[in-house]
Parts: structure tokens; sequence; C-alpha cells
């Protein structure tokens, strides 16, 4: 998919009216150019024993027309919650948002007519056949019997499963059950998909056709697709992507400029004691960079990282200490995300972060979110 040139890699926030339409889209079209965009987005739940759990804190937010928008963060950083208010499942406690150009509260019935969901679990009825579960959500859309048929077999063909119309859901392999979800996301013809990790608990060759089917729709109908994940390579797939981190938006833009935007090589060096050959990098590397021990070797983040390597080598030899290996690899996706947030993305949280960097903090219903 196709990166926007010029991104920018650090959040923008810019008043929600001036970003409705560009004047461009303006003169051709009266459609606006953002099929999402909001701004201050709030979610405060109540929590256990009087205390607030603040599950989305002040989320600026625009997707194009088109793009395929992944929302990238860890368990609880709280992605569901910004796709049930984006959706207008859930009503914000502060801040504004228009999906496929309705306002969430004001016209959230319009917003849930134009929009179509994939969830995390299942809406699927195992006993019946995949054309009945279709059938059945076809109707509760409104879709009148002879239109709802049509697009029964219609979505089924979308997804490639038409050959397992008749094979009861139970039947079907964890793959098959997302691509009928994702059919039934589709029949009432939305031009805006929202998909909670669409492809979780599926094997690889799942993923990658549940993905299949979903830039055919951005390809061939134009969909825009907004998708919660914690897999690092879906998201680089995606046209753009926002981290997610405690409830906050902490950076967005194209996988290419995020990752350009770092500027910081991965370099790891395996040698014959790497706690002594930490000290040495320490000392060698320039000042404040963090030198740290990992199941690879010792590793360190810094520019021109390749440029380093025959000095620290070097060193390392004059200490005395074998090097067996050393590599130096541009960021990735899981840097940029360390980058924003002090963490891997696989890292579970810290139990010692302090509670108002805690991802959906707890903290007394007294006390307002920062
Ligand atoms: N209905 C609710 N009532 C109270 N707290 C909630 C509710 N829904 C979510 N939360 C809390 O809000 C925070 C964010 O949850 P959310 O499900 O949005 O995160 P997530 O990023 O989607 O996580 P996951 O990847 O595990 O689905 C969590 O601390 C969660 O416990």
């Amino acid at each position: 998919m196709q990166p926007h040139a010029g991104d920018d890699a650090r959040t923008r926030a810019t008043p929600l009216t001036t970003t409705l339409t560009d004047p461009e889209a303006t003169r051709s079209s009266a459609r606006p150019v953002y099929a999402i965009s909001a701004r201050g987005l709030v979610k405060s739940y109540p929590g256990p024993d009087g205390t607030t759990t603040h599950a989305v804190r002040g989320l600026d937010l625009d997707v194009r027309r088109g793009e395929t928008f992944a929302f990238l963060g860890p368990n609880g950083a709280g992605k569901s919650t910004t796709l049930a208010l984006l959706c207008a499942l859930a009503r914000p406690t502060a801040g504004q948002a228009t999906v496929a150009g309705a306002d969430v509260l004001s016209r959230p019935d319009q917003v849930r007519r134009a929009v179509g969901m994939l969830f995390q679990h299942s809406a699927l009825d195992p006993d019946l056949t995949a054309e009945q579960n279709l059938y059945i959500h076809a109707r509760l859309y409104g879709l009148r019997r002879r239109h709802a048929r049509l697009r029964v077999t219609e979505t089924l063909e979308t997804v490639g499963l038409a050959d397992r119309r008749c094979s009861p859901v139970r039947t079907l392999s964890g793959g098959m059950r997302r691509r009928l979800e994702l059919a039934r996301g589709l029949l009432h013809a939305p031009r805006m998909l929202f998909l909670d990790e669409p492809t979780t608990g599926l094997d690889p060759h799942a993923r990658a056709q549940v993905w299949e089917h979903l830039r055919a729709l951005r390809d061939r109908h134009g969909c825009t697709l907004f998708v919660t994940t914690h897999y690092l390579e879906e998201a680089e797939n995606c046209d753009r992507l926002g981290i997610l981190d405690h409830g906050r938006l902490v950076a967005q833009g194209t996988p290419l400029a995020l990752k350009a935007a770092i500027g910081e090589d991965r370099v790891v060096l395996r040698t014959g004691d790497d706690a002594a050959a930490r000290q040495v990098v320490g000392r060698t590397a320039p000042p404040g960079l963090a030198v740290t021990l990992e199941t690879e070797g010792v590793s360190l983040r810094v520019p021109d990282g390749s440029a380093w390597i025959p000095r620290l080598c070097a060193a390392l030899e004059a200490h005395g200490i074998a090097v067996h290996a050393a590599s130096a690899t541009p960021p990735t996706l899981d840097d940029v995300f360390f980058h924003h947030t002090g963490r891997s993305i696989h890292t579970p949280r810290s139990h010692r972060e302090p509670a108002a960097s805690v991802p959906g903090t707890t903290v007394p219903a007294t006390e307002e979110a920062p």
C-alpha cells in the first residue's frame, strides 16, 4: 500500500472544522476527504471501588477516505474502546468525532448504518449454515428478502466462501469463520469497515487470506479500513498507522515515515562475555545511549550503526573480549513502538510503572485524567 508523501510522523492536532474537507476536494465534490475525523475524544469508565478507568485520553485523529489505517497498541491500550466510540456503539465522555460524514454524538444511527464492523468475538450461530447466518443478519440490517438473498450470495463470493455456503459454521476453520464475519460486515455494502483484531488467533496462512480479501475490498471497492492489531507485520502493510499507548495516540504516520523519524539503527554484538562487553560498549558509544543486555547479545540504538561496529569491536578486543557476531539493522516498527513508549510491544507492561502511565490506568474518581 502506498505511503502518503510528506506524512508527519508525529501526531498533529488541528481544529475539527478545518480538517473535514480539503479545499481541492470541496471544489470537485461535496464529499468530505476524511472518513474519520476525531478531536479530543475521551472515554472513561467507572472502575472498582469508586475509581475511574481512563481508556481513551483525548484522541485527535484523521483517516482519509480509501485509506487503510492500523491502530497499533498492546492489550488494554484502548483500541477496542476507540473502535466502539467511532462506530457509535459507545458514547464519548468528552470530545467529538465525525465518521462517514455523520457526527457520532448527534447522528449515531447514521454512523452505524454507514459502517461495517468486525468484532473480536463471533456474532455467528455455529449450528446455522454460512448462508443462513448471513441471511439473518441481512434481514436484521433491514434488507428486503430478495436483496438479502442477493447480498448473501455476493458477499460469500467476495470472501471466497461460495462453495461452503451450506456448511454449518461449526464445521468451518477459524480462518473461514473470520472471513464469514467479514462477509457479515459487508452485507449492507458499507464504504467503511472497522475491524477489531481481524486475524488474532489465526495461523499465518489464514491471516494472509483475510488480508488478501481486505486489500481487494480497498482496491476494488475503495473501502476505508480501520484495523486494530498488535501484529507489527500487519501494521507495516497499512497506508498509515497510529500507535496507541495508555489511551493516547503517541505517534501516527506512514510506516516508512515513522521508521525514518527514529533515524537510529539497532546494533547487536554477541561476545564471549556479554556482561563485561556491555560495560566496554557503554564507555565507547556516544554518551547517554542505553546499552542493554538482550538474549541475542549486547544491544544499543545509534544513528549510522554500521559505522560504529568496527570501533566497538576494536574496543572489545582491546579488553580481551571476543566478538562472535555483530549486526546493525535499520529501525523496525517495534523500534518505533519502543521509541515512543519506552518498551517493546511484546513486553508485558511492568507493575512498577507509575500509575499515570499504565494503560487504562485506574485512579481515584476525583482525579482528573492528565
Ligand atoms: N465496559 C468497560 N467497563 C470498564 N472498563 C473497561 C470497559 N471496556 C474497557 N475497559 C477498560 O479500558 C481499558 C482499555 O480497554 P480496551 O478493550 O479498549 O483495550 P484494547 O487496546 O482493545 O485491549 P485488547 O487488545 O486486549 O483488546 C482497559 O483497562 C479495560 O479494562
